[in-house]
């Protein structure tokens, strides 16, 4: 990036676990400038309550945020079709971590980008780790079709199963060349069997202790394979969210997955 370009920044969902990650992290990083910060419920709109400059806007409805060349989304499933929706129509670039967006939102939000020539990156996990894990995930699935994935959180997350844990199964689902050994849709033990997400069954662990973790078991003739990521710390994602931010104005179009834009 050159020196002298610096994107400004706006985070919707601020106060929450990941927001206040890339708020720090926008606000360290010398090729990004924090100009302002959006979450709905809030008690004050002065920027010292949150310990952030005089100067960043803090807004409690998204019409009063300033004008940003990126908007980064870490709100709540509910809300991030509409927040994205409002930043394309609104010019700013969107980078969504925020889990929830079904495929037909992510196509509309995909055509409104376009009609702007506007870029953009949804990415279900930031983290490389993970990234990784649906790469080899994809690979192993064309020689083991039968594949269960436990996911493991935090108990604060808000959604289950993860989106990573969607997005891996889609992924398997898609690149197996033969049909699981059991068929998934007849279960009769349904609730145990975990959510069936394109025929893969996924499992969601919610404890005290855990951060973001995966772990994608596959099962053959005698073998089986274990693949495992782990994210112990928030940092985690926040290499990639900074990545999208140095990308997406380089983009002519909204893209899905962090894999799309690694160099
Ligand atoms: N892609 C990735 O790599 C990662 C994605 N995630 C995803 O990011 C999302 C946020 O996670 P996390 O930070 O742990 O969740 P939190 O619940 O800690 O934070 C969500 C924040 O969003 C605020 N909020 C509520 N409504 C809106 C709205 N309409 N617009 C903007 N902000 C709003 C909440 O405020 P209030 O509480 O006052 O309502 C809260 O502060 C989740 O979907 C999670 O799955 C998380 C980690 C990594
Ligand atoms: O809520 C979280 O914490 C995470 N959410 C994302 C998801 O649902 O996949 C990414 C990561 O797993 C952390």
């Amino acid at each position: 990036m050159s020196e002298n370009i610096k994107y400004s920044v706006v985070v919707s969902g601020f106060k929450g676990a990941m927001g206040q990650y890339t708020v720090q992290m926008v606000r360290n990083n010398p090729d990004l400038e924090l100009v302002g910060v959006y979450s709905p419920h809030l008690s004050s709109t002065d920027p010292t309550t949150f310990g952030l400059e005089k100067n960043i806007i803090v807004a409690n409805e998204a019409t009063q945020l300033p004008k940003a060349d990126i908007w980064i989304d870490f709100s709540v499933p509910s809300s991030v079709f509409e927040n994205v929706k409002f930043a394309i129509k609104h010019g700013y670039h969107p980078v969504v971590g925020t889990t929830g967006l079904q495929d037909s939102q992510v196509d509309k939000l995909h055509v409104l980008a376009k009609e702007q020539s506007l870029g953009g990156l949804i990415a279900p996990n930031f983290g490389l780790s993970a990234v990784l894990l649906m790469q080899f995930a994809q690979q192993a699935a064309r020689y083991f079709p039968d594949a269960e994935i436990i996911e493991m959180h935090h108990q604060g997350k808000k959604d289950a199963p993860s989106g990573t844990a969607i997005n891996t199964a889609k992924k398997i689902s898609k690149a197996r060349s033969q049909k699981a050994t059991e068929s998934m849709e007849n279960s009769n033990a349904k609730f145990a069997r975990g959510l069936i997400v394109d025929g893969v069954p996924v499992h969601a662990v919610r404890l005290p202790g855990y951060v973001a973790h995966e772990q994608v078991l596959f099962g053959g003739e005698g073998e089986a394979l274990t693949i495992r990521q782990d994210s112990f710390d928030r940092k985690s994602f926040m290499s990639g969210v900074a990545l999208a931010c140095k990308k997406v104005t380089q983009l002519s179009e909204l893209v899905v997955g962090l894999e799309n834009i690694l160099d």
